[in-house]
């Protein structure tokens, strides 16, 4: 695991495409921006996500961080399905990979607090982010869901294990297998969210949560941080397996009719996926 220790000043701003990152004050704002594509993630935006995070982490100044979308529809509606219909994955990425679960890692890893600021929809993948944070914070119209098994993906690591750790077995089962958003009042009282406000407060209100921490003991929430993950680390082994999975999945007709159907704007037709093996 990486450690920070002082390096000289680094920048404030810097030049990506499908996000935003800027440091404020004691806190980093890292903005998913893809307001076209209801801020869903390709293979570079998860790149460029990585790339904030480390930035976030080894930087000195920020204490912790503020993950949110651009705009008032969407906090982030998972993979991009158009891609994926399109070219069966989620596009060029600088490593060859899509590295979705090196995201979802490097948020538990960062030994700063991240405060998801959920400024719309978080559905799929985007749901599993916002579950992954420290401290979610909802905007009184956000919604909540998972997707998977209508658009032909699953996320059998930290998207199902955590998320039942955070919200309860029947609950998390409940999203993952009916595909409906709740509200941002019934995430509250499943401790999805934190709490939720009008969304005009939402950016001031998860700024004041960051500039609190910010003058936190940050060893002292480093550890914290560490302290809870360390119980829940065995689902990492169970993440790596789960992608694996997912990487064959991905390639299967099912999956590709699942993607296909959304692309085209119908409902998917499984009738023909045999799953009872
Ligand atoms: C988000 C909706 C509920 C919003 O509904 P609504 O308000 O009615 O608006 P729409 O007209 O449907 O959408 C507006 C506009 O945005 C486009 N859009 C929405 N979502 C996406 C998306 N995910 N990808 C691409 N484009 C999207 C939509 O097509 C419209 O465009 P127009 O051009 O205006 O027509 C609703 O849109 C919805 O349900 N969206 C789909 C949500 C979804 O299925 N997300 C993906 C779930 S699967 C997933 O996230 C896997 C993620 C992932 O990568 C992953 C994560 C963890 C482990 C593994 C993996 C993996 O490899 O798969």
């Amino acid at each position: 695991m990486p450690t920070a220790t002082p390096t000289t000043q680094q920048a404030t701003t810097t030049d990506f495409d499908d996000i935003l990152y800027e440091v404020e004050e004691t806190y980093a704002v890292i903005t998913i921006n893809r307001p076209e594509a209801f801020n869903s993630f390709r293979s570079q935006t998860v790149d460029e996500l990585i790339e904030a995070f480390t930035l976030a982490w080894g930087d000195n100044r920020v204490r912790s961080i503020i993950l949110t979308g651009s705009g008032q529809k969407s906090f982030c509606a998972g993979g991009d399905v158009k891609q994926k219909a399109e070219t069966g994955d989620y596009g060029p990425s600088r490593y060859g990979m899509f590295r979705i679960s090196e995201l979802h890692k490097v948020i538990r890893s960062v030994p700063k607090p991240v405060i998801s600021a959920v400024n719309g929809v978080a559905i799929g993948g985007g749901n599993v982010l916002t579950t992954l944070c420290d401290i979610t914070i909802a905007a009184s119209h956000a919604r909540f869901g998972q997707a998977g098994p209508k658009v032909g993906s699953f996320d059998a690591g930290y998207g199902s294990a955590f998320l039942a750790r955070v919200i309860g077995e029947k609950r998390a089962r409940e999203m993952w297998y009916f595909c409906e958003l709740i509200d941002a009042q019934k995430a509250e009282s499943w401790g999805l969210a934190n709490e939720v406000v009008d969304a005009d407060e939402l950016m001031p209100r998860a700024k004041e949560r960051a500039r609190a921490l910010g003058l936190k003991a940050p060893t002292a929430l480093r550890f914290l941080k560490q302290s809870f993950n360390a119980d829940s680390e065995m689902q990492t082994g169970f993440t790596n397996l789960a992608m694996s999975a997912l990487d064959l999945y991905a390639h299967s007709p099912e999956s590709h009719e699942g993607a296909t159907a959304f692309a085209e704007k119908r409902d998917p037709d499984f009738s023909r996926f045999d799953g009872a093996y």
